[in-house]
């Protein structure tokens, strides 16, 4: 039996669909060092837990790094990531920062605390792909997050974009991944529980009342009564990203 032992329908799910999409839009080589963005939260540590079994199905080697960025609201809140990662031999880069507070301070006039947080996150990841030579980043979006950004380009944007599998960046030198977006949050949550992933809250007071909370909260009212709607908006957007975005599938 492999090391992971017998997984869940939820978690050979999450596996199978992130192997489909990582091998069939080429998503990594041999000898890819791939930063993993890991917030704390549900979606991040699934897509780290899978990674490191894929890990080990791939026939060629990767190495995985994961990196932390604490926004700075509770200063020890990433304690669990840090024994989750050296119980499995993982490689972590977590770092205290003060980017939640600066958020929300007059410092940032023109946006939403939460973009600000964000912009201030993601330079902050690239750079520590640079410095550690990592070729790819990894973030935990998945469907619903796919779906969610779509609907906010049209709305906000009048795009029809939506998130993109694989990106590159600074003239291909760094690849931005999304390993898991063709999975839906209710399989993350499900098998990140059966898994007992140390997930943590997000303690940014921001939390929950974002643009994007209320673009969520509008879906969520649209597909509540019929499972099928939701299954066709989901299909549509990811056959559509997919698509646009990735080499072949
Ligand atoms: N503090 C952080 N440190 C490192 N990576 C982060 C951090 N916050 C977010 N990310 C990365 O950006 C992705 C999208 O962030 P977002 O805030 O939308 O979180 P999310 O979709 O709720 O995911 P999660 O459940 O992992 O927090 C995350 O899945 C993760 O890969």
């Amino acid at each position: 039996m492999a090391s992971w032992g017998k997984l869940t329908f939820a978690q050979k799910k999450c596996v199978s669909a992130t192997g489909r999409l990582m091998q069939g839009t080429g998503m990594v080589e041999s000898g890819a060092r791939i930063g993993v963005a890991a917030s704390g939260g549900v979606d991040s540590f699934l897509m780290l837990k899978v990674l490191t079994i894929r890990q080990a199905i791939m026939p060629f080697p990767v190495e995985l790094m994961v990196l932390h960025i604490n926004a700075g609201f509770d200063t020890a809140s990433h304690a669990p990531l840090t024994h989750w990662c050296a119980s499995h031999g993982l490689s972590l880069h977590a770092e205290l920062t003060d980017y939640g507070p600066r958020a929300h301070t007059e410092e940032n006039r023109k946006n939403s605390p939460c973009f600000y947080c964000s912009m201030l996150r993601r330079k902050r990841l690239f750079e520590l792909c640079r410095d550690y030579g990592l070729t790819h980043l990894a973030f935990g979006h998945n469907a619903d997050d796919n779906v969610v950004t779509f609907f906010m380009n049209v709305l906000q944007n009048g795009r029809t974009d939506g998130l993109s599998a694989h990106e590159p960046f600074f003239d291909g030198r760094l690849q931005v991944i999304r390993p898991t977006m063709m999975l839906d949050k209710g399989t993350v949550i499900k098998a990140a529980r059966q898994w007992e992933l140390p997930v943590w809250e997000n303690t940014c007071p921001s939390n929950g009342s974002t643009k994007r909370d209320e673009v969520h909260d509008w879906l969520r009212q649209a597909w509540k009564n019929d499972k099928r709607i939701k299954n066709n908006i989901f299909n549509a957007i990811l056959r559509h990203q997919v698509h646009l975005t990735c080499q072949k599938l």
